[in-house]
């Protein structure tokens, strides 16, 4: 095989069949019939079994016991169904994330999925890149690999093309590189040797089969909620099981009592309905470009107090256009130039030093060197044959923390080095510039003349590069005489929704803050263009400056990785919850710092990905702030169905606790109306208002604390005031039907207890806000879900078969209507709430004067 044509494609999918596909062992996915059964590996399911069991063997009421049964299978088929559809999305989401690599393929360069890499590929490598197989060095240029995770070895390995002699330990073999490994610096060419489990980190089995199922913190706190909830309904359960048993009933009944009140007042849907909520979430979000890698990060995003952003590509579109030319001491605008070839020995070094083309009116490449590459082509050049005539013999590749980047070029009149780069670093490697009076030493006026001009470019929001070139005697080094031959001032305007997403920052209570490597001028002009306040810090101040300062400034220029982990850390230690991007190889440690570090997809290198906790496949700044506003409404809707549920909860616990009492031992509603209230009447609702769509007023609020506890000492007592509400009103409806009999007044109470559910799904809508508000009329689902349950109950109510086992009677249409009247009750008590909650806040927020 030729290495610099690569394999055939058609030889790649024959070895691929071959070999199988380049991925290590995962864990393997659960079959689906034990997915069902989990589902009945649960108290609820136990003690609806236990309650079955009873009812059929002690109480011989089999119809019961069927209905217990039906029950029991409906609630493990939902959860069933509720689970694999999280599974699914999780599934799609590792899918979404499954890297890919360069490869030379068919004498092209392709990148394709890293798991149909083949033994016999060339793949490509540079810093940044996670090594895809193992392969042995081809081509490398300063190549240097973190093999940490395989070897143990912390420093940064160098790789070269030379082969040991002999057998040579894993951490000496400098001619090769292991899957996992990341490439720190340089760049170069690996033939590949194995692939999947038969590479060196495959041998050491699973290294890499965990995917962190940790519960999230609002998951901690709501299995302790539903703990204490379990608690109260205890006492409640055993209160009732006692007047029960002393007025005399059967143990039979007093044990199917018991059951069914347990189930209906532990809140046992809420840990399944919240992981649900949780990782449709994350779908949701992996669709509108942002891809949460780990659960806990959706709630962390909705918490967030600070977003520290890049500029370019982010808050920018990346697409580099130059505008401004300084040469021979006159400054113009591209848009003048006349076509001729004056500029020809600027622009000839500046795109010899870059490697991006024009391939069908578009750039391939870096977007800065594009820019170049087009305004030489506007100016006449022919860059292609430019390269050609002046064959690149080494190079240093541009590096974030050098600022420029120079080639090596042998010319008749020896190696010339052609240096380009951010134009105050080369105006201080520079020794010559170029003016109208030819090239002259760079003294102080002429520095400050420089500088002015690049002041002057700068302010515009245009990037300021510099070309400069010089005989090197060794390359690659840079030579010790450089002349500096102009200047070329490159725009990238910004992204156009960049504004009103930081706009909506601001509304949110987010302080917004760009750090950036550009120089300080550029940068402030581009973050007041978005609106961003303020002027650049640049590095050295960051160096010299306290928390505080650092906290306060929102923009931060010619910074270096360290600076990124100094400015999290100080928003931290300060209390902030900081959300930050990057994209470089030197950005994981800030972005692990980060309460959520964010990479960027496009972009972005593997090493970024792998310590973000979020990835925006569109490297989109507006789509950090889609998925803050997601964080806060998936928060919010967590907290909405936890208010449903508890006070449905403790609407069933005060109930039938005060029924039980009042009635002296009759019952106010049969176990099975109990367990139709619980499973059928406020499972599809609850789901509904998972999936509501955010509150209007969502970004508008302050953000809520990370941690912060959803049931609050006033939110319990507003909850528990709702509970009783309904408490109440169930049992005056079985007080207006029990002059018609027991079964009539059961019947009115339990309708009135399932109106009551649907009609404080309403109330929950909205904490604050009227439930005729906006709201209203969205997420059909909700209004779907109540429909059904509506038709449901009526079909509990009157069917004939359903009479037999719930132990109903038919109600006349003016019944339906008393049950409704008294189910509204809750919601104009609400309202009222709301409504008084209003006006003292609206008097406590008036401006005095
Ligand atoms: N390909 C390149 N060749 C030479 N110099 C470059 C190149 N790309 C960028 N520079 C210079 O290096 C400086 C820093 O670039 P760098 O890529 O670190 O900034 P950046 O990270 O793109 O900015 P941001 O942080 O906003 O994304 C730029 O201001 C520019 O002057």
């Amino acid at each position: 095989m030729d290495p610099t044509r690569g394999l055939d494609p058609d030889e790649a999918r024959r070895r691929l069949r071959q070999t199988g596909p380049n991925r290590l062992a995962e864990p393997a996915a659960r079959p689906w019939w034990r997915l069902l059964l989990a589902q009945f590996a649960n108290p609820l399911a136990v003690t609806l079994g236990a309650a079955a069991a009873v009812a059929g063997v002690v109480e011989r009421s089999y119809r019961e016991a069927i209905a217990i049964g039906i029950a029991l299978a409906l609630n493990g088929v939902l959860g069933f169904l509720q689970e694999r559809r999280s599974e699914r999305a999780v599934a799609e989401l590792r899918h979404m994330l499954s890297p890919s690599a360069r490869v030379r393929r068919g004498g092209a360069v392709l990148a394709v999925p890293a798991a149909e890499l083949v033994p016999g590929d060339v793949v490509l490598v540079r810093a940044g890149d996670r090594v895809p197989a193992d392969g042995r060095v081809l081509r490398a240029a300063n190549l240097e690999v973190d093999e940490s995770g395989l070897t143990g070895e912390t420093l940064p390995v160098s790789k070269s093309a030379v082969s040991l002699d002999g057998e040579a330990g894993l951490a000496d073999r400098t001619s090769m590189c292991h899957m996992t490994s990341t490439v720190t610096r340089g760049s170069g060419e690996l033939l590949v040797t194995t692939t999947g489990t038969r590479t060196e980190v495959g041998k050491v089995a699973d290294l890499l089969a965990h995917t962190s199922t940790e519960p999230t913190p609002l998951q901690r706190q709501l299995d302790r909620l539903g703990l204490r909830l379990a608690l109260l309904a205890g006492v409640a359960v055993v209160v009732v099981a006692a007047v029960l048993w002393l007025a005399g009933g059967s143990l039979g009944e007093v044990i199917t009592v018991a059951v069914a009140l347990g189930v209906a007042a532990i809140p046992e849907g809420l840990p399944a309905a919240v992981a649900v909520t949780l990782t449709l979430g994350m779908r949701k979000m992996a669709r509108q470009r942002a891809i949460v890698k780990r659960l806990p990060a959706v709630e962390t995003l909705g918490a967030t107090t600070v977003i520290c952003t890049d500029k370019t590509g982010t808050l920018t579109v990346n697409r580099m256009t130059a505008r401004s030319v300084w040469y021979a001491g006159r400054g113009r605008t591209v848009a003048s130039l006349d076509g001729g070839l004056d500029l020809r020995d600027l622009l000839v070094p500046a795109v010899l030093c870059g490697d991006a083309v024009v391939r069908d009116g578009a750039v391939v490449g870096d977007p800065i060197e594009g820019a170049l590459v087009v305004l030489a082509a506007k100016a006449g050049l022919d860059v292609a044959s430019e390269r050609a005539a002046a064959p690149r013999i080494a190079e240093i590749p541009f590096d974030p923390g050098l600022r420029y980047m120079a080639t090596f070029h042998r010319t008749v009149a020896g190696t010339r080095a052609c240096v380009k780069g951010a134009a105050d670093v080369l105006l201080d490697l520079a020794t010559r510039v170029r003016t109208e009076l030819g090239d002259v030493e760079l003294t102080r006026p002429v520095r400050t003349r420089l500088t002015a001009e690049i002041d002057r470019l700068a302010h515009r929001g245009e990037r300021v590069l510099a070309v400069a070139i010089g005989d090197a005697s060794v390359a690659p080094e840079l030579p010790a005489d450089l002349l500096l031959l102009g200047l070329i001032g490159v725009t990238d305007p910004p992204r156009p929704e960049a504004a009103d997403a930081i706009a909506e920052c601001k509304a949110a209570g987010i302080d917004v803050k760009m750090i950036t490597g550009d120089h300080p001028t550029t940068a402030t002009a581009v973050a007041n263009a978005v609106g961003i306040d303020g002027s650049a810090l640049s590095g050295t101040d960051i160096e010299r400056l306290g928390d505080e300062s650092l906290t306060q400034a929102a923009v931060f220029a010619r910074v270096t990785p360290e600076h990124k982990i100094r400015i999290v850390r100080a928003l931290r230690r300060s209390g902030h919850v900081v959300a930050m991007t990057g994209d470089g190889v030197n950005d994981a440690p800030a972005l692990k710092g980060a309460d959520i570090g964010v990479a960027m997809g496009r972009t972005g290198s593997d090493v970024a990905k792998e310590a973000a906790a979020m990835i925006l496949t569109d490297d989109n700044f507006a789509t950090i702030v889609t998925a803050v506003r997601h964080g806060r409404t998936i928060r919010d809707n967590i907290v909405k169905f936890v208010r449903f549920q508890v006070s449905t909860n403790v609407a069933a616990i005060l109930a039938m606790a005060a029924g039980s009492v009042l009635l002296a031992g009759a019952s106010l509603m049969t176990p099975l109306m109990l367990l139709w209230v619980n499973v059928i009447a406020d499972g599809p609702p609850a789901l509904a208002l998972g999936l509501e769509p955010a509150r209007p007023g969502v970004m508008r609020e302050p953000p809520q604390r990370a941690g912060a506890q959803i049931l609050t000492g006033r939110r319990l007592g507003w909850i528990t005031a709702a509970g009783a509400v309904m408490a109440v009103g169930t049992l005056a409806a079985f007080g207006l039907g029990s002059p018609r009999g027991v079964p009539t007044a059961r019947t009115l109470a339990f309708t009135t207890f399932v109106l009551f559910q649907l009609v404080n799904l309403l109330n929950v809508r909205d904490e604050r806000g009227s439930a005729f508000g906006p709201l209203l009329v969205r997420n059909w689902r909700l209004w779907a879900a109540m429909a059904s349950v509506v038709v449901l109950q009526a079909a509990a109510v009157h069917l004939p078969a359903a009479q037999g086992l719930f132990g109903t009677t038919a109600l006349r249409p003016v019944d339906w209507l008393v049950a409704l009247a008294i189910a509204s009750s809750v919601l104009w008590l609400e309202e009222l709430r709301k409504g008084f909650l209003r006006i003292t806040r609206r008097r406590r927020t008036r401006p005095c004067r």
